[in-house]
């Protein structure tokens, strides 16, 4: 065996390596804002909507390319609500982003017509590998608070320009997929209005026959047991009669505080009207359900009242799949029982055991 290391052959003249770097665009300088504003639509990660699939469908055919983008520009990537053309691809980092510059003048469609001889774009990986980007024109998606959130894209393996017509097409595309993240946002904020208590901030009753016909569902195909709690302030009204009605209405708010400390993050509370409460207590069997009860019983009596001590009384029950009742008959029940524990004396849990 020799010691002396091989030879290796000549390796010829060096040839340079072209290596994709991309040139990051600068952080716009209401960034901050701007992505505060992207998490309001709360699009982010959704799951892919006709409605946007249709307008980069338009898109591409009006401004003939073979890809279309709606892609969103969030803090470490560019994430794409509707894509036709770039099979699977949801996201790159927004390193690469072509989208991440247009951004900077959201009052601008950024014109590309050929990333190669762009300085800012020659060396991008998107452009020397997959998907091999020539051409790009994107529109900002600004906000009406005037906040550039992403664009609506155009894409072409070669050089090309768009037409004065195909720019603005584009751009009003771009205001449409801003007015439909406008009424998506509407919408889901009428929901939460329509099923939150104004006062508290608690589900409402809406909410809560929603979530009860939700839960019993769950609880009749999982065979798991379901425990409800009705609770009721005592003696509110010579509390609202001393006091008033309006440090009444605060005494409510804090009572919503006290009574959500105890429960778990799966359980619901709403407001079932005036001083009543209701929880859905997911999985809670008639131990569960009358040991949860008693947290919430002391955690009222134990809060620091701003004006007047006051306790609740609470109805609990749980229903087994065996027991073969429905939901209504569940609140009866519960309501029952916190009929007892009023009787009984209030600041107090009665438990309803007795089915048949
Ligand atoms: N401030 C305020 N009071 C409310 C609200 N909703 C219901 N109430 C009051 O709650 C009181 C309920 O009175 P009652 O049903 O007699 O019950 P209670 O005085 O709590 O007596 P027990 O339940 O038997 O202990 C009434 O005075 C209602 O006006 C509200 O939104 N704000």
């Amino acid at each position: 065996m020799s010691s002396v290391p091989p030879v290796s052959p000549d390796p010829g003249p060096t040839i340079e390596p072209v290596l994709a770097s991309a040139v990051q665009a600068e952080l716009p300088v209401n960034e901050v804002a701007r992505l505060a504003a992207l998490n309001r639509y709360g699009v982010l990660d959704t799951p892919a909507e006709q409605a946007f699939d249709d307008i980069t469908t338009v898109a591409a055919a009006l401004c003939n390319v073979p890809i279309a983008v709606i892609t969103l520009v969030d803090e470490h990537r560019q994430w794409f609500k509707a894509v036709v053309g770039l099979d699977g691809t949801t996201e790159t980092p927004r390193s690469v982003a072509f989208c991440a510059h247009a951004i900077l003048e959201p009052d601008q469609i950024l014109e590309v017509p050929d990333a190669l001889d762009d300085p800012r774009f020659a060396r991008n990986p998107l452009v020397l590998g997959e998907p091999n980007i020539r051409f790009y024109a994107g529109a900002p998606l600004v906000s009406p608070d005037g906040q550039a959130l992403g664009t609506l894209c155009v894409i072409d393996r070669v050089p090309r320009h768009l037409s004065p017509r195909e720019r603005n097409a584009l751009a009003s595309l771009a205001r449409q997929v801003v007015a439909q993240l406008e009424l998506r946002h509407l919408v889901a904020d009428l929901s939460l209005r329509s099923t939150t208590d104004v006062l508290t901030g608690a589900w409402n009753r809406r909410a809560f026959d929603q979530r009860l016909a939700a839960e019993w569902n769950r609880h009749a195909r999982t065979r798991s047991p379901l425990g409800l709690l009705m609770i009721d302030v005592d003696h509110f009204k010579d509390f609202n009669d001393r006091f008033g009605h309006p440090t009444g209405d605060g005494a409510l708010v804090q009572i919503v505080q006290s009574l959500l400390q105890p429960l778990r993050s799966n359980d619901f509370l709403a407001r079932f009207g005036g001083e009543e409460f209701v929880a859905i207590l997911p999985d809670a069997d008639a131990t569960g359900a009358s040991e949860a009860a008693e947290r919430v019983r002391a955690a009222v009596e134990g809060t620091a009242w701003t004006f007047h001590p006051l306790t609740v009384s609470i109805g609990a029950v749980a229903a087994q799949p065996e027991h073969g009742i429905d939901p209504h008959t569940l609140v009866a029940q519960a309501d029952r029982a916190l009929y007892r524990a009023k009787q009984a004396g209030r600041n107090r849990v009665h438990l309803f055991e007795r089915w048949n």
